[in-house]
């Protein structure tokens, strides 16, 4: 049960609108299952990725098409087919065909997510300096300029594919000047902060709520030496931490961040930045009432897709 997957039996023309759907939702990867794709290919004609192709061997759909969302155990399954279920059958507005439309769930165990990953988890340019790598790819960066966060993404949030990650690690670069000491909240894979020390940050505290989130992190910072003096540890929140940094940065639900931004504000060096993403269109604006109500300056709103980041900073007494 460690793994949702939520898979959508759609048209062939859905397929781009229904993955849209479900990584907008809050899926970490999706999977494609389409009889379009298979429909023109002939046994031994090379793969996508230079395979040679069986088709006897690959169990495909004869007809239309699945797509299916993989999901953090932590969502809540009704509420979440439900929403999936009504923004698939909207897709008629669009002119779309939602083929079935069927909606269905069912746990992923580990070994076999970590198994759909491997297969569908590439090299990923997030930016024009970093780009991320799967542990097990092969990848040489096309200049000096370009660095490299490799992940073993495992069981936690954190692939980088996520526009939420994304956001997070532009607003990273458009602040980041070198030799800042950060707080990961929520770290997940670790990405974040290994991402900070690929941009010159000095000393990285990460925290997760989750157990499996911290060793996931932790293996893999093992795997990116400039990350090696990270610290990473259980713990809710800011939740007994008393320090004075100058960066803290928290991908997690708008819910999430609001308890967050006090205990921020007190962590933080005045003029010291809080980074937040996570944060879907109709919470931005209880994210920036908080932010302000609490003293905080906004100093740039980000966005992708449905999702968006803001970066703001901790006003200093007397100046703002
Ligand atoms: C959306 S993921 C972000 C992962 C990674 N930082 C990224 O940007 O891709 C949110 C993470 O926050 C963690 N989390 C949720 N509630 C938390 C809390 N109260 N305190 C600390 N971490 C929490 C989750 O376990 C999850 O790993």
């Amino acid at each position: 049960m460690d793994w949702t997957a939520v898979k959508v039996i759609t048209s062939s023309e859905a397929v781009e609108a229904v993955s849209y759907i479900l990584t907008n939702e809050g899926a970490v990867g999706v999977q494609i299952d389409d009889a379009k794709d298979f429909a023109n290919l002939k046994p031994g004609r090379y793969g996508k990725y230079g395979e040679i192709i069986d088709l006897q061997e690959i169990p495909h759909r004869k007809n239309g098409a699945a797509v299916t969302g993989y999901f953090p155990r932590n969502v809540f399954v009704p509420e979440l087919i439900s929403t999936i279920k009504g923004r698939v059958a909207k897709l008629k507005d669009y002119q779309l065909d939602p083929g079935a439309g069927l909606v269905v769930s069912e746990a992923v165990n580990n070994k076999d997510w970590a198994t759909v990953w491997q297969k569908y988890y590439h090299p990923l340019r997030v930016t024009s300096q970093l780009t991320i790598v799967p542990q097990w790819e092969d990848y040489q960066p096309s200049s000096a300029n370009e660095k490299l966060i490799f992940l073993d993404p495992g069981m936690a949030f954190g692939t980088g594919t996520h526009p939420t990650t994304r956001l997070m690690i532009e607003a990273l670069e458009i602040v980041a000047r070198g030799g800042e000491s950060m707080i990961d909240v929520g770290t997940g894979s670790g990405v974040l902060s290994i991402a900070a020390k690929q941009l010159g940050v000095g000393q990285v505290a990460a925290y997760d709520i989750d157990e499996v989130a911290v060793r996931s992190a932790k293996k893999n910072i093992d795997l990116n030496p400039v990350a090696a003096d990270v610290k990473v540890g259980v713990n809710s929140l800011l939740d007994g931490i008393h320090t004075q940094v100058d960066l803290i940065v928290a991908n997690i639900l708008a819910e999430i961040i609001v308890p967050l931004i006090p205990q921020a504000f007190e962590n933080l060096k005045p003029g010291g930045r809080f980074l937040v993403s996570g944060i879907i269109k109709d919470k931005a604006d209880l994210v920036e009432r908080e932010l302000k109500g609490h003293h905080f300056v906004i100093d740039q709103k980000l966005r992708m897709k449905d999702w968006y980041g803001m970066i703001a900073h901790k006003a200093v007494e007397g100046q703002e």
